[in-house]
């Protein structure tokens, strides 16, 4: 089976969060259950300068919104990629969606509708000798690639539509629609019509044969006006066609036995050897060298995440006895709170503002707790990625979080099974009262490493999802 994976994101190429590590990750778990994926991706810059000298440019526009453009063909680090060259769109210094202080591009709607224009072409054949059995498109900026196919295509190839973030729906004004190319019958309620103007992860929505997104919970959450964000009536509509499939990760990539990032690597029998990445975690973040709990956190600093609560818990955090590393990057009103809360707790608290790639590799294998206090959560990774790597998590119970972690109450704990810490509502009293219960066990010698162990044991590894994709790929195939 052939699917065209349409993404703006795919790690290691280009990756602004956990979507890139799944469309940079799923193919690879695919392959191995005689699924082949092509992922098709826009032409940043970074994407460029990894292009081999000569690639082969597999069709060509003289004009695709306002400029020449070239889908060329490569394969880069095992992924079969299909490049969006299109220099007026893509080849800007900035990030994937704005410029370097992080402000939107204002022609993102054409950018991604080309980008979608032109995978649509692809799916419907533009690439001499082949044509994909399945569209699977991620999130917003690949949606439209959908209602391309469905106004456009009488013998388009059947679609999914996997939603990692339901916060991000590209909506524009009306005034756009008109550029799009589409009929004018697509500009109705059951089109790409969005109160009032175009949406395009709605069109996106509308047009699939089947909707997924990252966890179980947070499938059954976006149904509900409190999580569907505008979209839940639509959703409902399509619950039959709505399915939660959990996320897995690159478990060749976050090895703990094999990582490079690391000061010092180990298995679940060398736990011990997690000292050397603490050490250098306090160094790094300008910690006390202590015995207590070292917490961390790895996030975009934004609500979502839950950053303003933990920001406004520091004083609390510190007061039970434990010292936080923060890698994070995004709202500079929080990068300010949280820099002015590391100077008042200087030895306790260290903040890195930045996105470093190597340095969450370390965080995870060094500290011993992660925390992740998101109001919402699709899916999450950092809590996976922390199971694998011995570095507890600590949760708000929503989205894939709730899926995850099993919560380290009495009855977990007698049984062994505990494998984090659980917290609801998500709030700052919440966050601190599973603070305080982590110290708690953390101080028994026993506890403790019997959960670091039980979380490595966790299958985190994309192979029980993979398999759930295809039977997907195959139903809707049929
Ligand atoms: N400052 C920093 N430096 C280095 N690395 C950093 C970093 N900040 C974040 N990261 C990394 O970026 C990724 C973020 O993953 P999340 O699951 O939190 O995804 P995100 O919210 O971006 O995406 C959405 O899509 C994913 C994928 O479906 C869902 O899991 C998630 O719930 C949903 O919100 C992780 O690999 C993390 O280590």
């Amino acid at each position: 089976m052939k699917i065209l994976s349409v993404a703006s994101e795919v790690f290691p190429l280009i990756k602004t969060g956990g979507l890139a590590d799944v469309t940079g990750a799923l193919p690879g778990a695919l392959a191995g259950l005689g699924v082949s994926t092509r992922t098709m991706l826009p032409g940043y810059p970074s994407v460029v300068a990894r292009l081999p000298k000569r690639a082969r440019a597999l069709h060509s526009y003289p004009d695709l919104f306002g400029g020449k453009a070239k889908v060329l063909g490569v394969e880069i680090d095992g992924l079969d990629l299909l490049v969006l060259d299109a220099p007026h769109l893509f080849d800007r210094p900035g990030g994937a969606y704005g410029d370097a202080g992080g402000v939107d591009w204002p022609d993102n709607w054409k950018r991604f509708a080309a980008f979608s224009r032109a995978a649509a072409d692809v799916a419907g054949g533009a690439i001499a000798g082949w044509r994909p059995d399945i569209v699977h498109a991620h999130d917003w900026q690949a949606a439209l690639t959908l209602a391309y196919l469905r106004y456009g295509d009488a013998s388009a190839p059947p679609s999914v539509i996997t939603v990692h973030n339901l916060a991000f729906q590209g909506q524009f004004p009306a005034s756009i629609f008109a550029e799009l190319g589409l009929p004018a019958h697509a500009m109705g309620l059951d089109g790409v019509e969005y109160f009032g103007g175009v949406g395009f992860l709605k069109a996106g929505l509308q047009a699939a044969s089947a909707i997924t997104t990252v966890s179980p919970t947070y499938a059954s959450e976006i149904r509900t006006p409190a999580f569907g964000m505008g979209l839940d009536g639509l959703l409902n509509l399509r619950a039959g066609q709505l399915h939660g499939i959990l996320n897995g990760i690159d478990t060749g990539q976050w090895n703990p036995e094999t990582d490079t990032h690391l000061a010092s690597r180990y298995t679940v029998r060398t736990l011990k050897h997690r000292s050397a990445n603490r050490h250098a975690i306090e160094t790094r973040f300008g910690l006390d060298h202590d015995a207590g709990p070292l917490l961390c956190v790895v996030s975009r600093l934004t609500w979502q995440k839950g950053m303003d609560i933990l920001a406004a818990e520091l004083d609390r955090i510190v007061a039970a006895g434990a010292r936080l590393a923060i890698l994070g990057a995004g709202d500079q009103g929080l990068e300010g709170v949280l820099l002015a809360g590391a100077a008042r707790h200087r030895g306790r608290v260290g903040v890195v503002v930045g996105y470093d790639e190597g340095l969450s590799h370390l965080l995870q294998g060094g500290a011993d707790a992660i925390l992740i206090p998101s109001r919402f959560e699709p899916c999450g990774l950092t809590q996976l990625y922390g199971l694998r790597y011995g570095c507890v998590p600590v949760v708000a119970r929503t989205g894939g979080l709730a899926d995850t972690i099993v919560d380290a109450n009495h009855a977990a704990l007698a049984a062994g099974v505990a494998t984090g810490f659980q917290f609801a509502p998500e709030s700052g009293e919440a966050l601190v009262d599973a603070v305080w219960r982590l110290v708690g066990v953390f101080g028994d010698d026993g506890a403790w490493p019997a959960m670091q162990k039980q979380g490595m044991k966790a299958d985190v590894s994309w192979q029980a999802s993979a398999k759930d994709y295809v039977k997907l790929y195959r139903s809707i195939a049929a």
